[in-house]
């Protein structure tokens, strides 16, 4: 099938090298053009395990081509894939503009029949919405189906994801445009759910509420966990015993981030209002991840009363490990705070700096290499689980600090291994 994918972000790019690798002929299609000529250099402008190889290696064999000009990249699709941003307005509502704008772009630049497939997380309703968008804006006599597909991938792991999932799902309004699509993903091997448009985008949307839900019920108990003396890794073990809950999603911490959870809640928590539905419990799980987010800095203030003149580790920088994305990292909230309080900040990441520097405003220091991260500096602060940070060897903290205090927003390290070291050592839902 000739694929043509709109939008060479972490979604449409994992898709597009993803649907060649099983044997289609996609061209991926962005508006920005620095990142689709370094892209038709082999070279991947989001970091993703395992996208590098399967980039170069579709490229090689003439099933994978980029392109920054529209007419171009779809001037031979039978199936076009909307894979654009969708942020968070000021209001919480999704802003549909580069969809919008995306849709527009196919109207104007298509000659033949084609299925548009928004990938993109859009409110319920979008799809009819966009179908009608393209229908007035081009040529008469050409034919646009419409059908939802959103995606399920984690940054990070997305390219395991993508092969490996647990479902997709197919929004269409007829079978035959539900066969097509279920057709091009038959070698993915999953099980492939077609329902309606409205239900597919609202699975979408569900399933991210339901993920945040977790993870603020479970930081809920760690912080009633540190009141009583439990200890929520223990509770998260017993729960996740049980088959209804399961054990996922259940690692207490400093919050959800990510270009996502942060999004999509907020947009559930509007859509449902502009439906007169006062989504009250999705309202408290944005409201306790918000307060997650910053637990830690009240501990360091009672800890230190004032942070004036002192030096701290900020270890991670990204939302989570294995990526470069900082969007709603806990790291863009505790650093101006950590900063305004008057401390000397050095933050380690291993890859995500350069994203980091674009969007922290204050002047800190920054490394990619752990222990001089730590020298000499009075505390630390532990953001993201990046597998260095869950490995080092614990005197390092000894080792190499001026005080070996350690602030654990990650959980990283068993209580019984801390309990070998002289470090003061502070974690989420679990005793001191
Ligand atoms: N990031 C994730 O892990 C993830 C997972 C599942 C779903 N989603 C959803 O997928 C969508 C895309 O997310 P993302 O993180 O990949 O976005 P992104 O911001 O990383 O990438 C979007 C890309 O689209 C390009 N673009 C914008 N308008 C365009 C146009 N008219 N023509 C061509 N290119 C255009 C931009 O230049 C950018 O490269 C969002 O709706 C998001 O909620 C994201
Ligand atoms: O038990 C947990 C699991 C995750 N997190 C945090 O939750 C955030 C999101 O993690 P994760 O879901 O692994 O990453 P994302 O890449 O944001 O993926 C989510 O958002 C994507 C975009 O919609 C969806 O496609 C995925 O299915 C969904 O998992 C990160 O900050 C994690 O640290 C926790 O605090 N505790």
């Amino acid at each position: 099938m000739r694929i043509a994918v709109i939008g060479t972000g972490y979604v449409g790019l994992v898709t597009g090298v993803a649907l060649s690798e099983i044997g289609h002929h996609v061209t991926c299609i962005d508006v920005d053009p620095s990142k689709v000529e370094t892209l038709s250099n082999g070279i991947p402008t989001i970091y993703e395990p395992g996208l590098e190889a399967l980039m170069k290696k579709n490229t090689a064999a003439g099933r994978l081509a980029f392109t920054a000009v529209h007419s171009e990249g779809l001037s031979e699709a039978a199936v076009v894939y909307i894979a654009v941003g969708t942020p968070k307005r000021a209001d919480g509502s999704a802003n549909l503009d580069y969809v919008e704008s995306a849709a527009k772009d196919i109207a104007r630049n298509i000659t033949q029949n084609v299925i548009v497939v928004i990938k993109s997380t859009v409110p319920v309703g979008t799809n009819f919405h966009i179908l009608n968008v393209i229908n007035t804006n081009t040529k008469p006599g050409i034919q646009v189906k419409i059908a939802s597909n959103p995606e399920f991938l984690r940054e990070g792991s997305a390219v395991k994801d993508t092969f490996h999932g647990d479902r997709i799902v197919i929004g269409a309004e007829d079978e035959a445009t539900a066969d097509i699509l279920a057709e091009i993903n038959a070698p993915f091997n999953m099980p492939i759910l077609k329902t309606d448009i409205s239900s597919a985008e609202m699975i979408k949307y569900a399933s991210n509420a339901f993920l945040a839900t977790k993870i603020s019920f479970i930081n809920e108990i760690a912080n009633i966990c540190e009141s009583l003396g439990a200890n929520v890794e223990e509770v998260a073990k017993g729960m996740g015993f049980d088959h209804r809950i399961g054990p996922d999603f259940l690692k207490a911490g400093i919050g959800y981030g990510g270009s996502c959870f942060p999004k999509d809640t907020n947009a559930l928590v509007q859509l449902a209002g502009n439906n007169h539905h006062d989504f009250n419990l999705l309202k408290s799980v944005i409201e306790v991840n918000n307060n997650q987010q910053i637990l830690l800095i009240d501990k360091i203030l009672s800890r230190f009363g004032s942070l004036a003149g002192k030096r701290v580790a900020v270890l991670g920088l990204a939302f989570k490990p294995h990526t470069d994305d900082l969007r709603e990292s806990p790291a863009l909230v505790m650093i101006p705070k950590l900063a305004e309080l008057g401390a000397d900040i050095i933050a380690y990441d291993p890859i995500a700096i350069g994203n980091a520097k674009k969007q922290i405003k204050e002047a800190i220091a920054y490394t990619e290499d752990l222990p001089s991260a730590l020298q000499n500096a009075d505390f630390a602060v532990i953001i993201t689980d990046w597998p260095d940070v869950k490995k080092i060897n614990l005197s390092a903290y000894n080792q190499l600090m001026n005080d070996p205090i350690v602030f654990d927003g990650r959980n990283c390290y068993s209580l019984d291994a801390v309990k070998q070291e002289t470090i003061e050592y502070y974690s989420i839902g679990r005793p001191d």
